[in-house]
């Protein structure tokens, strides 16, 4: 459905994205993972063509990119980016602004009334823009791509500003819409994008060093916190196991799938005198987080 193809692209001498290659399709969430000033934005930019990449193409549907002004309209058709807060009309109301991106893509304003009941919006919805608090408005930047209704939507930083509640209701409504289409997710709250994404990609210096899956083939580790010292003479000890990691200066991660239930119980007996506290399981968005960025934090 879109795919990126030796995408680069450096603002002065800093490499955002990398001769990036990726295949998206229908059905997924993609979330996208990285400290400030990667390049997140960047890459919905240039998905978009708002942005052109210094070398390599966006494509869709296999076919088509965006070689000249028909093509452009007619992915742009299909694609939907987030509206920033700072574009709403502050003397529109939300209705109004749900009703443009309605007409904009899908060329009809019927499924309004359902997604303003779905939002929980009904008691502010008709009144100005410029009355609403900060997550009224991000809800209604949400409404608004789901009044788009289009195949694909780029959603950069959708939580922010919001409560827990309504975090979790645009999580679920994510979820409920996916089916039918892409979406790529950009956003700062990790363990959230373990609920809804099908995968997260980390990017760093351009490249994408990590894709998480959560497809149950994740390799599983055991899992406990040791300090630097501790660290230092477990590795004198013992034979850790290849793939083994030490992550921000404080979790050891064993991988232990591979092993049988002995070694894997004798290897637990091992670390118990290191910390009594250990869990099993794959690494989780926010461990690979700081496996690849807690050195930049
Ligand atoms: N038009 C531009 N001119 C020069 N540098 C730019 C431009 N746009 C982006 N950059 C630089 O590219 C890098 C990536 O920026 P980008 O906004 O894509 O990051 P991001 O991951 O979306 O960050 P955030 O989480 O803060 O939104 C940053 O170093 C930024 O300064």
């Amino acid at each position: 459905m879109l795919k990126l193809s030796n995408v680069s692209i450096a603002y002065n001498d800093k490499v955002v994205m990398d001769s990036l290659d990726l295949t998206a399709n229908k059905g997924e969430i993609i979330g996208l993972a990285a400290p400030n000033g990667t390049g997140k934005t960047t890459m919905f930019n240039v998905m978009a063509n708002f942005v052109k990449p210094d070398s390599g193409h966006v494509f869709f549907d296999g076919k088509y990119t965006y070689r000249n002004e028909k093509e452009e309209l007619h992915i742009h058709r299909r694609l939907a980016t987030f509206p920033e807060q700072k574009d709403l009309f502050e003397e529109l109301s939300g209705v109004d602004h749900m009703k443009l991106y309605a007409n904009m893509w899908k060329g009809s304003t019927k499924h309004v009334p359902s997604i303003i009941e779905r939002l929980h919006m009904g008691h502010y919805v008709k009144r100005k823009v410029r009355t609403y608090s900060l997550g009224m408005r991000q809800r209604l930047c949400f409404a608004m791509m789901m009044a788009a209704d289009t195949p694909i939507m780029l959603m950069d930083e959708v939580m922010n500003g919001l409560d827990v509640e309504n975090v979790a209701l645009i999580s679920k409504c994510l979820m409920e819409m996916k089916q039918h289409k892409l979406i790529f997710v950009a956003s700062h709250l990790l363990e959230n994008l373990d609920l809804y994404a099908d995968r997260v990609l980390f990017l760093k210096d351009g490249k994408f060093v990590h894709e998480q899956k959560f497809t149950g083939e994740n390799e599983i580790f055991l899992k406990l916190d040791v300090t630097a010292e501790q660290f230092e003479s477990i590795k004198a000890e013992l034979d850790l196991p290849a793939g083994h990691m030490y992550i921000a200066n404080y979790l050891l991660c064993i991988p232990i799938g591979g092993m049988s239930k002995s070694e894997q119980t004798k290897w637990m007996s091992q670390m118990l005198k290191y910390n009594k506290e250990m869990t099993i399981g794959p690494l989780g968005t926010v461990e690979y987080y700081e496996k690849y960025y807690a050195k930049s934090v």
